[in-house]
């Protein structure tokens, strides 16, 4: 037998406003994770189609499973004060409150590794403005990196009740055929340029299976939905977002670093995956009588009899609706093409219809099962452009020019800061004789965008993948060596490891001595052993030769 309820597992959502004012203590919340999402670990993609399962193993021995059954609101939190909740609250000292065991709980931004600020942005405008003008602007950005799906996978069919029928039987042998099966929901990586999100829908729901017929037909089953997915995006499982709500407030500051979910894990179970919850039926029951009621059903031997072999049927599908319904828990990376769609969601099985209830006991069974429910889950998608190399400067540094001046792109070029708002990416095909190879142009970094100043380092997503980085420093700068430390600090160690690094010097006309380039080479030369620098005009396309030469050097495999 089945237990239910031994992998019913719960998220909680924590919002412990308070608790960020107390530095020591969020760190010891923070620190106590064991989680860390590593994206070089899923790219495996299974091949699977129709029955198989969707689900990728991680081979991460630390990870720790996460079944996730219901979200449950904490009942510390519950009576939390937030900002968007206009009931009357309590607040409870932090020393009284009982402070959830530690090791299970994440922060919502370390569970999306970092990149929190757009998420909040998303979470934010997806609920808070739902019906508002400005979510309608968010929506209707061309370039959207980041989206949040709700998709439902359809319910099967009903079985039916019905009786064989001729000239001459008047009351046959029962013939009610299954239900249809619901409708899945599929994924489609494809590699169509689509460089952005905002063709897809926020909602998408299969359709469900027919009921089952008179005749032993069988009811057709759901239509399937599939969905295409740009390459190089990530899909992530979230819980749902409204559950964020209270969580998430206009506030200037704020953010999903401040909101925990607290995962209840699950180590009996698959490590890697997350249990998508489906709200069927329990064994033995979902029935539809047609001539009595239940209870006197529930009160005939026959009928407990037959139950009893039911039960075990309905928990074979139990069985198998949680191994199928799982999702990897660090994401799904479609960082290749699929040749045939991936199962995403599985729709609902169809329910039996009375056909299958003729015993020696019974012989007219006026009854049959109900089909099962499909799905609903929210997924988070991410796109991350995928690009060789990525330019990386302060705001107007000359990068967008740079990329006009060695491809065939056009991203705009001004003389004002954060010209630039969303990614570009140029082709350069260098030579004949050699592979083609892209460059993003990405909006500019400024002195503390790893704490979320000017744009961030949201953007930084798009050339996490690169090859190479590029940074694009401009000699007219008063102080060129600070402004490459500023790039190298922000982008941070983790981001540069394993990536080869070329140095852009731009605007090398406005460089009167010479003496910029001289003190940065000398720079590298001691410090970044290994880095060569270039030094650029590219309005005038000068040395722009030489500069392809040395990217497409680091560019290479
Ligand atoms: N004289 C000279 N001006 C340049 C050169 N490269 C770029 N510029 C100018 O510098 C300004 C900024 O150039 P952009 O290419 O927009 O700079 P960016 O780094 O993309 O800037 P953001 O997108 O704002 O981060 C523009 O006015 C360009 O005309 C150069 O080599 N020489
Ligand atoms: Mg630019």
């Amino acid at each position: 037998m089945i237990n239910r309820t031994s992998h019913l597992v719960s998220v909680r959502l924590l919002s412990y406003r308070d608790l960020t004012t107390s530095p020591r203590l969020r760190k010891s919340v923070s620190s106590a994770t064991s989680f860390t999402p590593n994206y070089a670990f899923h790219n495996e993609f299974p091949d699977a189609f129709g029955k198989d399962v969707v689900s990728k193993s991680i081979s991460n021995d630390e990870s720790q499973i996460i079944k996730i059954s219901q979200i449950i609101q904490h009942p510390d939190t519950a009576t939390t004060t937030t900002t968007t909740t206009t009931t009357t609250t309590t607040t409870t000292p932090i020393s009284k409150r009982k402070l959830p065991k530690p090791r299970n709980i994440i922060s919502i931004a370390d569970y999306f590794s970092g990149n929190s600020h757009h998420l909040h942005h998303v979470f934010y405008s997806n609920l808070i403005h739902a019906k508002t003008k400005k979510a309608a602007k968010v929506e209707n950005k061309k370039f959207v990196d980041l989206k949040i799906m709700k998709l439902t996978s359809g319910s099967g069919g009903n079985g039916a009740v019905s009786f064989f029928r001729d000239n001459l039987t008047t009351a046959g042998p029962p013939d009610g055929g299954d239900g249809g099966n619901g409708g899945n929901i599929y994924i489609n990586v494809v590699d169509r340029n689509l460089n952005s999100l905002h063709y897809l829908q926020k909602r998408y729901v299969a359709k469900s299976g027919s009921p089952g017929k008179g005749g032993q037909l069988d009811g057709k089953n759901g239509e399937d939905v599939i969905i295409d997915i740009p390459l190089g995006t990530v899909i992530r499982w979230i819980p749902d977002p409204t559950v964020f709500k209270k969580h998430v407030s206009k506030k200037e500051g704020d953010s999903l670093d401040d909101v925990y979910m607290e995962l209840e894990l699950d180590m009996d179970y698959d490590k890697n995956n997350i249990q998508l919850s489906r709200q069927g039926y329990k064994p033995g029951e979902g029935w539809i009588f047609k001539e009595h009621d239940e209870e006197y059903y529930q009160s005939r031997d026959f009928f407990q009899e037959l139950n009893d072999k039911v039960t075990k049927y309905d928990e074979e599908i139990e069985f198998e609706e949680s191994q199928q319904d799982q999702f990897p828990i660090l994401g799904m990376d479609c960082d290749r093409v699929t040749s045939k769609p991936l199962l995403l969601l599985h729709g609902g099985k169809g329910g039996l219809g009375n056909m299958h209830f003729l015993t020696a006991n019974v012989r007219n069974p006026r009854f049959c099962k109900i089909g099962r429910p499909g799905i609903t889950a929210h997924f988070l998608l991410e796109l991350k452009l995928i690009a060789d190399l990525g330019l990386v400067g302060l705001p107007n540094a000359g990068k967008s020019s740079l990329l006009r001046a060695i491809s065939r792109a056009k991203p705009r070029v001004g003389h004002w800061e954060f010209t630039t708002l969303q990614p570009t990416i140029g082709t350069i095909q260098h030579r004949i004789d050699s592979d083609p190879f892209t460059v993003a142009d990405i909006p500019g970094i400024i002195k503390g965008a790893s704490e979320n100043k000017g744009m961030g380092l949201d953007f930084l997503r798009h050339i996490e993948r690169s090859r190479g980085l590029v940074f694009v420093v401009s000699l007219e700068s008063d102080d060129p060596v600070a402004d490459l430390q500023i790039l190298i600090d922000e982008v941070g160690e983790e981001r540069m490891k394993d990536k080869k690094v070329l140095v852009v010097a731009t605007k090398a006309d406005l460089s009167t001595e010479g003496e910029n380039y001289q003190s940065l080479k000398q720079v590298l030369d001691t410090k970044h052993n290994g880095w060569k620098i270039v030094p650029v005009c590219a309005p005038r396309g000068e040395n722009i030769d030489q500069c392809l030469e040395l990217m497409s050097e680091v560019a290479r495999k």
